[in-house]
């Protein structure tokens, strides 16, 4: 090994994985891209891939009630995530996905195509793929990542908040829409990914719990950033 290679290898930090995940709208992207960013870190968005898939199904008249019908078209659509925390980028057959996946009619109909079987199998491998290349180590966020996706993850975090916070925040991207709708809906989706038999949303028994109802986004990423470089030095 030459003196560069040498002192390279001395000084670079471990590659990390580090696992965040929790219910919808605890902060689980905000707070991973901006780790991620922060630490020189890839970062995967796992709800994008279900997303993803689900937008697949709804163009391709799929009918999304039918888990047989999901599971035999689960392996039919491409999908290639970006892992730049700066800009995460999905496609799907190719084609820039990232609009389309956060529409009402995805998000009404993801947590029915996720919970089948074959799409958990599907996407798993893609994630799992994703983070052994991650040379340089990731924050990966989701639901499952803790428990079943990477459960060698060198750290795992479960965020949390209050489901008025989580509203209250949710709210605040749509300007106008009702608070408390917006409340039931997330609730709705929670109990939904929480309730199903496949690696449902489940919090990791060795997971650090963060509850972020009455933190600052800034305090959370700070938290997080510090808990990454406590493990990174071996803490
Ligand atoms: N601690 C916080 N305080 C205030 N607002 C926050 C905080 N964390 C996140 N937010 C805001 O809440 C909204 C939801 O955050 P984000 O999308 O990161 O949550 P999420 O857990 O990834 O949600 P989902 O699982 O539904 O994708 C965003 O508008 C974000 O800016
Ligand atoms: N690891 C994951 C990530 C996401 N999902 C499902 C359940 C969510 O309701 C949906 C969308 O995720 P979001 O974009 O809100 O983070 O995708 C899952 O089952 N497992």
């Amino acid at each position: 090994m030459s003196d560069t290679v040498e002192t390279a290898a001395r000084t670079a930090p471990a590659a990390v994985i580090v696992a965040i995940d929790g219910p919808s709208g605890t902060g689980k992207s905000s707070t991973s891209k901006a780790v991620a960013a922060k630490l020189g870190l890839s970062y995967l968005d796992t709800g994008a891939q279900y997303r993803a898939i689900t937008w697949w199904m709804l163009t391709n008249n799929v009918d999304t009630s039918d888990a047989a019908a999901v599971a035999n078209a689960s392996a039919k659509p491409a999908i290639v995530s970006g892992t730049d925390p700066l800009a995460p980028t999905i496609t799907v057959d190719g084609v820039d996905a990232s609009g389309p996946i956060r529409t009402q009619e995805v998000t009404a109909e993801v947590s029915a195509v996720s919970a089948v079987p074959e799409v958990r199998t599907r996407i798993t491998e893609l994630q799992r793929e994703i983070a052994r290349g991650a040379e340089g180590g990731i924050v990966v966020e989701g639901r499952d990542i803790g428990t079943t996706v990477l459960p060698e993850a060198g750290l795992k975090i479960f965020l949390t908040a209050s489901p008025e916070a989580r509203a209250a925040r949710r709210s605040g991207e749509t300007k106008g829409a009702d608070v408390n709708a917006t409340k039931e809906a997330l609730i709705k989706r929670d109990a939904a990914d929480s309730g199903r038999k496949t690696s449902p949303l489940a919090k990791a028994a060795d997971a650090i719990e963060v509850d972020t109802t009455d933190l600052t986004l800034d305090q959370v990423i700070e938290c997080v950033v510090t808990l990454v470089e406590e493990k990174r030095a071996g803490k």
